[in-house]
């Protein structure tokens, strides 16, 4: 090819990449404004030249913001009933339901408000790597826990306490000469937590082994940012450039911890199974139970056992383990930060698991976990001010007619409806100085002496949606709270910290929240007789 015809083919290049890039910019426009409802309030749309678009994108940075503005403009004009309409960066706007619709939103059978649909574009599950239909999954999911894990959490807190122990041993050390050590407080705490919680899912010999740990971490970073980010970026083209590099990073992490990792263990228990081995579990862990759980399930997998089991373990360990790992995190920047450290937080916490666990069975006793408040307290409050999620309980209108919600506004087809979750958390008018850590406010809130359910950091309400609400509420909850304040009474117990200097630094992208990274905590094992 001639000089010329390079610079030919160059040209037209450019301009056909830049026409694709108009036709593009021109199809979300009018994505949006076909999507914009003008009957119902709004918020963070601004006027002018591809308004609606600006305002997409501009949520990148500002979702929260403006889902909050929306609530106060509403709760100040409309007394709070009334539903509001806000930008996506997805292109895709939404309505926000008050927080009085809540239990309305929540009772919808799927044929009027339907999560699915969200949930596969919403959180990438068409991208997800596994071989089986995703409803199959997530239903066989629900199952294991429902019936399964959570039926046993009493019986087997003594292995989980076990899992703790050795998980933070090792992960902050039990050199108890008086020294204290500086270590990076997200990364220790996240290896701490991955451990201990592999430990349930994966059994002992695997959550030992440092490089399945490494493998699978690799695996949960590709996972989550198909889960969590491809769904916010723009509808269309753009979505599938970024979706399909990560999908394919997902699927390679995920093949070499189910081929040479989980697919040998999950023979090696249904062998034992089968031949009614004793030593089946050796202890307990999530394996023997998806095995034992899924040969009860009336539906088909779609695939053969194994494959199933494996799947379903992957896409557990994608649910649980980065979600109970952030919260973490988060409630232990509160518990050291300066609003907590005020409060004489850590103290308090280390006061009442010294005085509740006295002996190792009391790390057993599910009743002693019930009693420490002051730890459920600080973990419910933390999740209050810190939610995962901006908004949340989304759905799709389905009927063709379209819904009249409770407020009386009409919706069509195709509107995505959800809760202002961050914004409900954050009202003055249920929670008293909402922006502050009150790490006691829900303990106080209990009458003295009476055990009250309600309150715990893992019941949901229509002003706590931390775990989401109703039928969609999260499955895992009682497991990761229970994993929780086990290692909160731990850590407070065997360790002395320091307080944080300032409070760590959190910051939003989209919908999905992230830490400051680079927080260190100074930290000493103590000498306990
Ligand atoms: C602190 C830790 C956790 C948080 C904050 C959390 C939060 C949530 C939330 C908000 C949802 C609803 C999502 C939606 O409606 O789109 C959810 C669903 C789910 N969670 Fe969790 N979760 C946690 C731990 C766990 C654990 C440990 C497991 C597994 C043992 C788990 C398994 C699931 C599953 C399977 C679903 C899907 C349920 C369904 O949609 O039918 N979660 N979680």
């Amino acid at each position: 090819m001639s000089a010329l015809d390079y610079k030919s083919a160059a040209i037209v290049a450019v301009v056909y990449v830049c026409s694709l890039l108009v036709f593009y910019a021109v199809y979300l426009e009018l994505f949006t404004r076909k999507r914009v409802l003008k009957s119902l309030p709004s918020a963070g749309f601004g006027k002018g030249f591809f308004n609606w678009s600006r305002a997409s994108v501009r949520q990148v940075l500002v979702a929260p913001e403006t889902v909050e503005q929306g609530y106060k403009q509403v709760g100040i004009f409309y007394k709070s009933k009334h539903s509001y309409m806000v930008p996506h960066s997805s292109f895709r706007p939404h309505v926000m339901l008050p927080q009085q619709h809540i239990r309305w939103l929540s009772r919808q059978p799927e044929s009027i408000l339907n999560p699915e649909v969200v949930r596969s574009e919403r959180q990438g599950i068409n991208f997800f790597p596994i071989k089986s239909h995703p409803k199959t999954v997530l239903m066989a999911a629900h199952k294991v826990i429902t019936e399964a894990i959570n039926q046993k959490l009493d019986v087997v807190q003594l292995q989980m306490y076990d899992g703790i122990r050795q998980a933070v041993d090792t992960g902050l050390g039990t050199d108890t000469e008086g020294v204290w050590k500086e270590v990076p407080l997200v990364d220790t705490l996240s290896t701490v937590l991955d451990s201990a919680v592999s430990r349930a899912f994966f059994g002992a010999n695997l959550s030992r082994d440092g490089s399945f740990l490494h493998i699978l971490r690799l695996f949960i970073v590709g996972g989550g940012v198909l889960t969590e980010l491809i769904g916010q970026l723009p509808v269309g083209f753009l979505r599938l450039l970024v979706a399909v590099p990560f999908n394919l990073f997902t699927r390679a992490t995920k093949e070499i911890c189910a081929a040479y990792y989980l697919r040998p263990e999950v023979y090696k228990r249904i062998a034992q199974i089968d031949s009614s081995s004793d030593s089946v579990g050796e202890g307990y862990d999530f394996i023997t139970e998806c095995i034992i759980s899924i040969r009860k399930l009336k539906f088909s997998l779609g695939t053969d056992e194994v494959t199933f089991v494996t799947d379903l373990l992957m896409f557990l360990a994608l649910a649980g383990v980065v979600s109970t790992r952030t919260t973490t995190v988060n409630t232990f920047m509160d518990i050291l930060g300066p609003q907590g450290t005020r409060q004489g937080t850590y103290l308090t916490l280390r006061q009442e698991a010294e005085s509740i666990l006295k002996s190792e069975t009391d790390w057993a006793s599910a009743d002693a976990l019930k009693a420490m408040v002051n730890i459920d307290s600080c973990m419910r409050e933390s999740a209050r001010k810190n939610p995962l999620q901006t908004r949340g309980l989304m759905r799709q209108v389905m009927p063709k007619d379209g819904v009249t919600l409770p407020d009386g506004a009409h919706v069509p087809q195709g509107t995505w409806l959800g809760i202002p979750v961050e914004a409900i958390h954050r009202d003055e008018n249920i929670y008293p100085d909402a922006r502050e850590f009150d790490a006691l406010r829900f303990a106080r809130m209990r009458v003295e002496g009476q055990y009250n359910k309600s309150l715990d950091a893992s019941e949901p309400s229509d002003t706590y949606m931390f775990f989401s609400y109703g039928r969609s509420a999260c499955p895992g909850r009682w497991f990761a709270t229970r994993v929780m304040k086990l290692l909160i009474a731990y850590v407070t117990v065997h360790y002395d910290m320091k307080p944080l200097p300032e409070d760590a630094e959190r910051y939003s992208v989209g919908d999905t929240k992230f830490h400051h990274s680079t927080v260190k905590m100074a930290l000493r094992r103590r000498k306990l007789d």
